[in-house]
């Protein structure tokens, strides 16, 4: 059976080499059970191994050869959360500086993960701007309520989302002063009714000043993830970011670099148009990893400002879409090495 099972490994690492090719002891992820191979995968990758997924046949094919039958079970991790059994996870999406693209990141991304069949939800933290209902084509949605206290998410596709933009309008949330704004964010959180969320994305409002730190203390934030653009200025602010979130003892998964490049719809000529290669600097010096880099692409803006998230249109290049599910990928591993970090650290304190 040792030999099948390096088989199913290699197999495995050569066609999801973004999850896979990390994971150091198969019996991590492979266990046998008489005479099956049962394959436990810390995220739903419905589009890879799911029924009608792309690499189900292959897996098919494999059990056939060597007669075994393989059993696939999803386990999205909870690492921290004040009622697990809601939000497993909620992952800050944040960015030093504003207009760097961190809403239009934060939508794509919840879309990739809902994609691959996770339960996802979407909050706009930025009660300042909301802009959450302009790039969901939500703008003129109202929640309902049960009970007059507590709102139901509008679903988007299949994303539970919320956003202050939904209740009040723009003007009168840009005059709130500081704990008013803490205050309604906290009751969006507390008072949406989720329904069973395994991610939920937050939007944070942009910059890392007394409001950020506030939410992000006042939320069971699992992880959190900074947007940036390659420019020094950008750069500098994303390094604050990290910094914010050091500080409160939230872990940072990496940095998703966008409008990183462009490249021309005439010849294909790729230029770093902002400069290159700054996320993964700063990646590096700050012990993280660099999870993406998006292309500054004109389908990208124009489908963000018409309300249709990218992931969800037909019609997007397949290669950024590409980028997003690979961003969401290495999410949910990085948030399954994080909790089987925290695990390690529970039983050496038993010891
Ligand atoms: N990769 C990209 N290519 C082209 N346009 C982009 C890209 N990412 C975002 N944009 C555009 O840039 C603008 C700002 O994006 P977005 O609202 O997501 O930024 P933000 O960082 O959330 O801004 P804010 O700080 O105001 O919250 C939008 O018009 C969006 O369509």
């Amino acid at each position: 059976m040792s030999d099948i099972i390096a088989k199913l490994a290699a197999l495995l690492q050569q066609h999801i080499p973004v999850y896979f090719s990390d994971i150091q002891r198969t019996s991590d992820y492979i266990k046998v059970e008489g005479k099956s191979l049962s394959l436990s995968l810390p995220f739903v990758c419905n589009s890879l191994l799911g029924a009608k997924g792309e690499f189900s046949h292959l897996l098919e094919s494999f059990a056939k050869q060597h007669k075994v039958n393989i059993k696939i079970a999803y386990d999205i991790p909870s690492i921290k959360g004040q009622n697990p059994k809601v939000v497993k996870n909620v992952i800050a999406v944040a960015s030093g500086k504003g207009g760097v693209g961190k809403s239009t990141t934060s939508i794509n991304l919840a879309a990739a993960l809902s994609l691959e069949g996770a339960r996802v939800g979407i909050l706009d933290a930025d009660v300042y701007g909301p802009s959450l209902p302009t790039l969901l084509g939500t703008k003129n949605v109202q929640p309902e309520s049960p009970d007059n206290k507590n709102i139901y998410p509008i679903i988007v596709n299949d994303l539970q989302t919320m956003s202050i933009g939904y209740l009040v309008d723009e003007d009168s949330a840009t005059v709130w002063r500081g704990p008013m704004a803490s205050r309604a964010f906290q009751q969006l959180y507390n008072e949406t009714l989720w329904d069973e969320l395994d991610y939920l994305i937050v939007d944070m409002p942009p910059g890392t000043g007394d409001i950020q730190l506030t939410l992000a203390q006042n939320m069971p934030v699992t992880a959190a993830v900074i947007v940036t653009t390659p420019q020094d200025l950008a750069l500098a602010d994303a390094i604050k970011g990290i910094s914010m979130f050091n500080k409160v003892d939230i872990n940072v998964l990496g940095i998703v670099e966008n409008m990183s490049y462009h490249i021309c719809t005439e010849c294909g000529h790729k230029e770093h148009i902002f400069g290159a290669d700054g996320g993964q600097r700063i990646a590096h010096k700050y012990q993280t990893e660099l999870l993406a880099q998006l292309p500054l692409n004109m389908q990208i803006r124009e489908l963000a400002d018409s309300g249709t998230p990218f992931m969800y249109n037909q019609e997007a290049n397949p290669e950024i879409q590409q980028i997003y599910r690979t961003l969401a990928l290495k999410l949910s591993y990085k948030l399954s090495q994080q909790k089987m970090a925290v695990q390690q650290i529970a039983i050496s304190a038993v010891k």
